[in-house]
């Protein structure tokens, strides 16, 4: 990707003593950042120089005046001012292209930046995520679309339907200047939709994979930055810092394991297995079944078909437009989020290579008389049935406030059986309607099948080169080399966060036994359920917590002279602090293979596996020795990656 460069830790501005958040006694719950957006009072600020010639100013008014992509960055030392923004902006290695504007308002952990473009503002997310500041610490870029906020790094859902924050109050100085950005836009409302849906659709498909690439390395240089920020730590005694001692043994520029380039997706468009769609109006004010336009016209919100977004298969847009021609009909009233009234909201499609279609609707019945119920949704059934395309069709009943399907909402199978199946790695795998399921499933078998063959094999852990350079050369190239998974009779693999099973049961013929364990009741039975019709005898599964369940995994499941490998696969902000504290407390689990769908919202997890011993962080760090990004998200900025870690021996001090 042109001008795209490694902003690797340059080792020379480490946290000092106080690591944000990564004190000895600090807390370590996910990294999310809960931040106030204040949009108003936005100053236009030369990036460069502080006074503005007459030129200048007309230029920046003509800035001004393009449609203006915005940035947030987020995790900023709220001390530091515009200036330091500005310095920074100066600084910049490749320089911004397309900053139309920039703001840090003292006091807050954000700074906003406008480009002139969806790319110049997708490009930039690298390069400003490596920027300095005193106290900063795990720089994340998030897009803001046109009038959202910046979508919640949590909620997977609300990417999907499009939607926009229920807090999100228009009018005011903010409401004007969102209507006033709208009639400078000169984007197609199609555009709008599929930059808001697929940010990096207008980038060829190589750049997105650099882009990726990127942030992978800058991200391994913030994990070795913060564990850096562990040594020069006064809280830390001699000893426990001596754990860390490898990282001083890196070369300056090196990363703290190696990683891979981005493995591509083997399909590119048209991959999303589960697509969420919002039941609403479009720009004429007809109804219509979409994702909701990040625009508001007249207390309302605009509701667009998915027509050419390229991550929706065209299984998922026939659903919508049959459902949208049904709605359109019905005599049943449009869900109004602000009157909260009306009975049509939501629809999700989930559609597999199986040929599978489970089409889930979601409705308000609040005040609706049930036979009214029941004969409008029979029709709608019938109608589903007729295509021949659709298995499985279910409802939900939501009057809550909150726009997404409702986690522990029952849902009514109308017809079919309510579930559906998917094929990864040659296994078959039934889903729930609740149960997490990989959306890309060719990219999925790739990611899978690398998780079972380096928790089947372990690199060799890494000699440091300034003990014995052969050693070191000879155990990085081992690092990289592929090896064929061989039956291991000693391997107790724990799949914590299992969901339906997926990865423990396609392991479970080469390793002594699996223990899943998964706090989604449907997804365990899902999961004992696969375990079962694929033959499995050797597998275990616990509904429960992760933190809660690593007594009874380890009292039951795991005898002496067993390897413990546990597979780490969290939600994207990654598990609680308390499940890396039990991972770090059990002796017996010396190699954990951590899958993250977002490395940077799950860095603090890494960070407090790495972590000297402390009475909260018992037992030896792990330390990170391969890493490999997986792309299963292509013309979006997520990615998944795995990272294999390794407890530090008993003797690290002389490693
Ligand atoms: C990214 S999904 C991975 C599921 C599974 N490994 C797969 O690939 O299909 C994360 C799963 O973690 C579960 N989960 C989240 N927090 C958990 C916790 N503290 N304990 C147990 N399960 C948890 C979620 O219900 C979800 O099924």
């Amino acid at each position: 990707m042109g001008g795209l460069e490694e902003h690797e830790d340059d080792d020379t501005h480490f946290l000092g003593e106080e690591v944000d958040g990564h004190g000895e006694g600090s807390d370590s719950a996910p990294a999310t950042k809960k931040v106030r957006v204040d949009e108003s009072g936005a100053s236009l600020a030369s990036a460069t120089t502080a006074s503005t010639t007459g030129h200048q100013q007309q230029q920046q008014q003509q800035q001004s005046d393009a449609p203006r992509f915005q940035l947030k960055l987020f995790g900023i030392d709220k001390f530091a001012a515009q200036k330091d923004l500005n310095r920074a902006i100066a600084a910049a290695d490749p320089p911004l292209k397309g900053l139309v504007k920039n703001k840090k308002v003292y006091k807050l952990e954000f700074a906003t930046l406008w480009f002139d473009s969806e790319e110049n503002r997708a490009a930039a997310i690298p390069i400003v995520e490596a920027f300095k500041f005193k106290k900063s610490d795990n720089l994340r870029a998030e897009i803001v679309h046109a009038d959202a906020q910046p979508e919640r790094s949590d909620n997977r859902d609300r990417a999907q339907t499009g939607d926009r924050p229920q807090n999100d109050r228009r009018g005011g100085k903010r409401g004007r200047d969102a209507e006033k950005e709208e009639k400078e836009d000169t984007r197609t409302p199609q555009e709008k939709i599929n930059d808001q849906v697929t940010p990096l659709w207008r980038m060829p498909y190589a750049e997105q994979l650099a882009l990726k690439s990127v942030r992978f390395k800058n991200g391994l240089g913030t994990l070795k930055k913060n564990l850096m920020g562990f040594l020069n730590s006064r809280d830390v005694s001699d000893e426990k810092r001596e754990d860390l001692k490898y990282i001083t043994k890196l070369k300056k520029g090196d990363r703290i394991c190696p990683l891979e380039d981005v493995v591509p997706s083997p399909i590119i468009d048209d991959y999303r297995t589960k697509c969420e769609f919002t039941i609403g109006f479009d720009l004429d004010g007809n109804r219509s079944v979409g994702f909701l336009l990040g625009m508001y016209k007249d207390g309302v919100t605009t509701v667009l078909p998915p027509t050419d977004c390229k991550n929706v298969p065209a299984a998922a847009k026939f659903v919508a437009s049959t459902l949208e021609t049904f709605v359109q009909k019905s005599e049943m009233d449009v869900y109004d989020r602000v009157k909260k009234l009306g009975f049509w909201r939501l629809v999700q499609v989930r559609t597999h290579s199986t040929g599978d279609v489970m089409v889930i609707v979601q409705i308000n019945a609040v005040d609706v008389e049930a036979a009214k119920k029941k004969e409008v949704l029979d029709s709608l059934s019938a109608v589903f049935q007729e295509t021949g395309k659709i298995t499985t069709f279910l409802v939900q009943e939501s009057s809550e406030k909150h726009n997404g399907f409702v986690e522990n909402a029952p849902m009514h199978v109308w017809f079919g059986d309510g579930v559906i199946y998917e094929e990864l790695l040659g296994l078959r795998f039934r889903i729930s309607p609740t149960a997490f399921f990989q959306v890309n499933t060719p990219a999925t078998n790739g990611l899978y099948g690398r998780v079972r063959e380096w928790c089947q094999n372990p690199a060799p852990y890494p000699v440091d080169e300034s003990d014995d350079p052969d050693a070191a050369a000879a155990a990085t190239d081992a690092a990289k080399t592929e090896t064929k998974p061989e039956k291991k009779n000693n391997i107790v693999l724990l799949d914590l966060c299992c969901g339906t099973g997926t990865i423990g049961l396609t392991m479970a013929p080469a390793v002594k036994k699996v223990v899943g364990v998964e706090m989604v009741a449907e997804a365990v039975q899902d999961a004992r359920f696969n375990a079962e019709m694929q033959g499995c005898t050797n597998v275990a599964y616990i509904c429960s917590k992760v933190e809660d369940a690593m007594r009874e995994v380890f009292s039951k499941h795991v005898e002496a002279g067993d390897e413990v490998v546990a597979v780490l696969d969290p939600p994207r902000a990654g598990v609680h602090g308390a499940v890396i504290q039990a991972v770090r407390a059990c002796k017996g689990i010396n190699r954990v293979v951590f899958v993250s769908c977002d490395f940077e919202a799950a860095m603090n997890n890494f960070i407090d596996l790495c972590r000297p011993t402390s009475k909260k962080y018992q037992g030896k760090p792990f330390r990170p020795i391969r890493s490999a990004p997986f792309d299963l998200f292509p013309h979006t900025p997520h990615c998944e990656f795995v990272m294999e870690l390794q407890r530090l021996p008993e003797d690290s001090s002389s490693s």
